[in-house]
């Protein structure tokens, strides 16, 4: 069982909203990943109490949107967000509900819910509520929408990117009266906020079943409406596996790279990921030729092994092992710029020349000599390869 410190602060939170006289449980992902024995994240609780009897409740409590019915509960200084049971209004624009309306039965919260999987709920007794079959979907690997799909998805769009990044997570498929919905309505996804889209899409990058995943979005016709040519790359990604969604970012910015202005404004690139993203083509276009002493330098860690898996997901022959990069990066006579054995004011000192550009120059110079064995890095020694082999060359 896979249960965390959050969930055993949700269970103490619903026993006080029982003893309080009104019902609460564990609902959606929270349940869903318990079923699964993965980790669970975030826990929600929902409870028939209203926002402002769930505040009398709890001594310690933060405003956090209340408006949907959610009340941040501190209990213990341990916090946990409680959500009414609610249904929800007309939905505007296909992203959101016009109103929510407070409801005292757990039935209709569930219903409103986007998937099977997701629509259970848990008691503190640990009785699971799966009203729309949820168990058997997780036992059949199925991503069900509640009810009828197109309703589901005309509700809130991104819903239909969210089936196909629970299924790259998962290892799901979609049931398909599913994801005929989402072919028929793919379009919709235009009126999703591009910052959505990309949330979803990092989590995509950090899933199992990545390929499976973009092969979905190519089928269910969703691919389109994004920027990055999936269709005709998809086996380019086959090879691909990470934990870290910037690397993600940057193979599709690989495979598209004439389009990265336009993937970055797309996906809202942070300036962090646009760097990453710079770094790792320029390590792997090096890599092309080889990385040289001060590529190994220069880059970091994790920079050049991303470029590395580049190479091998690109089918590239790699005479080297990957563990080989730490090794070569470890060996290096200089691991950073402050490691070098003398300073801007050292070369003043030798030379009575004033400070300059010309010192940046000399000290790049020195790494690279050092780099390369020409000479230790040590004062003395630099002193003497300065004066004679970098001022006499000049
Ligand atoms: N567009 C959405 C988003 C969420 N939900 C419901 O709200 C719950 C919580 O949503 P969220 O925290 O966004 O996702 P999780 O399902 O918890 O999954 P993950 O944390 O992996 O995003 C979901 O389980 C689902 O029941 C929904 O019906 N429709």
């Amino acid at each position: 069982m896979n249960v965390n410190e959050e969930w055993r602060v949700a269970l103490r939170v619903i026993d006080k909203i029982e003893r309080a006289g009104f019902e609460a449980v564990i609902v959606g992902g929270a349940v869903r990943d318990f079923l699964l024995d993965r980790t669970v994240n975030d826990v929600d609780v929902a409870t028939s109490a209203l926002p402002s009897e769930v505040k009398q409740i709890f001594s310690a409590t933060v405003d956090v949107g209340i408006e949907h019915g959610t009340i941040l509960v501190l209990d213990e200084g341990e916090p946990i967000e409680v959500t009414t049971y609610r249904t929800e209004g007309t939905y505007t624009d296909y992203r959101r509900p016009e109103e929510v309306t407070f409801v005292r039965s757990l039935e209709q919260d569930l219903e409103r819910r986007d998937f099977t999987i997701n629509a259970m709920a848990i008691k503190k007794d640990g009785t699971i509520i799966d009203l729309f079959g949820g168990k058997q979907d997780i036992e059949q690997k199925v991503i069900r929408a509640v009810g009828n799909a197109t309703v589901r998805f005309r509700e809130d769009a991104l819903r239909m990117l969210r089936a196909i990044r629970f299924s790259a997570q998962l290892g799901f498929s979609i049931e398909q009266k599913t994801l005929e919905a989402i072919k028929v309505d793919s379009d919709l996804i235009d009126f999703i906020a591009n910052e959505r889209i990309a949330m979803e899409m990092a989590k995509m990058w950090k899933s199992d079943y990545v390929y499976n995943g973009l092969r979905l979005l190519i089928d269910s016709r969703l691919a389109r409406y994004l920027v990055g040519n999936f269709p005709e790359q998809i086996n380019q990604w086959k090879q691909f596996k990470t934990a870290k969604p910037e690397v993600g970012w940057a193979y599709l910015c690989l495979l598209n790279r004439q389009d990265f202005q336009k993937i970055a404004d797309f996906y809202h690139f942070s300036r962090k990921e646009k760097t990453f993203i710079r770094d790792v083509l320029n390590a792997y276009d090096a890599l092309q030729s080889k990385w040289t002493a001060m590529d190994y330098f220069s880059t970091n860690l994790d920079v050049l092994e991303t470029a590395y898996d580049f190479a091998i997901w690109q089918n590239l022959d790699v005479p080297f092992a990957k563990e080989s990069i730490q090794k070569v990066k470890n060996s290096l006579p200089i691991q950073s710029r402050d490691q070098l054995a003398i300073n801007g004011n050292d070369l003043i000192a030798w030379t009575s020349r004033k400070k300059g550009p010309w010192i940046k120059v000399a000290l790049d110079a020195a790494i690279i000599a050092v780099l390369h064995g020409y000479t230790e890095n040590n004062a003395e020694n630099l002193k003497e390869w300065f004066l004679n082999d970098f001022i006499n060359e000049r």
